[in-house]
């Protein structure tokens, strides 16, 4: 018998097989569709994933300033030795992100990849529910308000395709799936890049959850950075 945690509420109540019904299209040919998705199930998934924004995003509030500070140095610093093993060095492109919200605070490791000659972009909101544009970003670029008040380069800041992307998670899993702040940017930037860049996961240890519920939309990430260590993504 399994206690049903509520980070497991939103298969509460649905029957799981232990092969895919795959018969069914026997039975009548229009009612297995692969790539049909369970509307139900999909709603379930995203009002639980609501609820875990919020439980995470007060946990991180619940560091103080002061642990999450030592969380961002911490990151930092698994993150730098992730990136030399990846051979990332001057004239790589990355981009990073300007912290909202609580989020880890890399601006030290951008400034200090920047002087090494890595060349730094920042995302930015250009079209709603589309993928993101990145845009170069050095110490002393003069930002401006973005969608949802984030600040981003100017307009005219150099738009350019990174090598290697950050990407802050509120939470994330053992897959490294990320769950973010839920507009479904990173998933739609990661669909439309040609070149898949090294996508890496920014993120607190205790963010962990058992699954995210991965849906089709879902990329995972290559890596996951927490003040713990890093979660490379196993592959096949
Ligand atoms: N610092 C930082 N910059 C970032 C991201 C990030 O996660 N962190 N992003 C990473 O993607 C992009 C911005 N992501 C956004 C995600 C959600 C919404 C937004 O409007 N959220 C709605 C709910 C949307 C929904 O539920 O469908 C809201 O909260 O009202 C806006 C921007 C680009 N820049
Ligand atoms: N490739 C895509 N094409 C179209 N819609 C997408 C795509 N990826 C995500 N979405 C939409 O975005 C919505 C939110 O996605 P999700 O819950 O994964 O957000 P998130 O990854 O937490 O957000 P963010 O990346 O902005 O921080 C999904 O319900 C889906 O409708």
């Amino acid at each position: 018998m399994f206690a049903l945690s509520a980070r497991d509420a939103p298969m509460k109540g649905r029957r799981t097989y232990a092969s895919p019904p795959c018969l069914a299209a026997e039975i009548d040919p229009a009612y297995f569709d692969p790539l049909a998705r369970d509307p139900e199930q999909a709603r379930d998934v995203a009002r639980w994933r609501r609820a875990e924004r919020a439980r995470l995003a007060d946990l991180r509030k619940a560091l103080g300033q002061e642990g999450r500070a030592r969380a961002s140095r911490a990151i930092a610093d698994h993150l730098e030795q992730a990136l030399s093993a990846c051979n990332t060095g001057h004239g790589t492109i990355l981009a990073g992100y300007w912290p909202i919200k609580g989020e880890p605070d890399l601006r030290p490791l951008l400034e200090k990849l920047h002087e090494a000659g890595v060349t730094i972009a920042l995302p930015v909101v250009e079209t709603r529910a589309a993928p993101l544009v990145f845009r170069r970003w050095a110490p002393g670029t003069k930002m401006v308000r973005g969608d949802w008040n984030i600040p981003v380069p100017p307009h005219d800041a150099q738009e350019l395709t990174p090598d290697v992307t950050l990407a802050p998670c509120l939470g994330w899993d053992g897959d490294c799936y990320r769950l973010g702040w839920g507009g479904g940017y990173f998933d739609r930037t990661l669909a439309a890049l040609r070149a898949r860049p090294l996508a890496i996961g920014i993120a607190l240890a205790d963010a962990r959850l058992k699954t995210i519920y991965p849906q089709p939309h879902d990329i995972p990430l290559d890596l996951i950075v927490t003040e713990a260590g890093v979660l490379a993504r196993r592959s096949g």
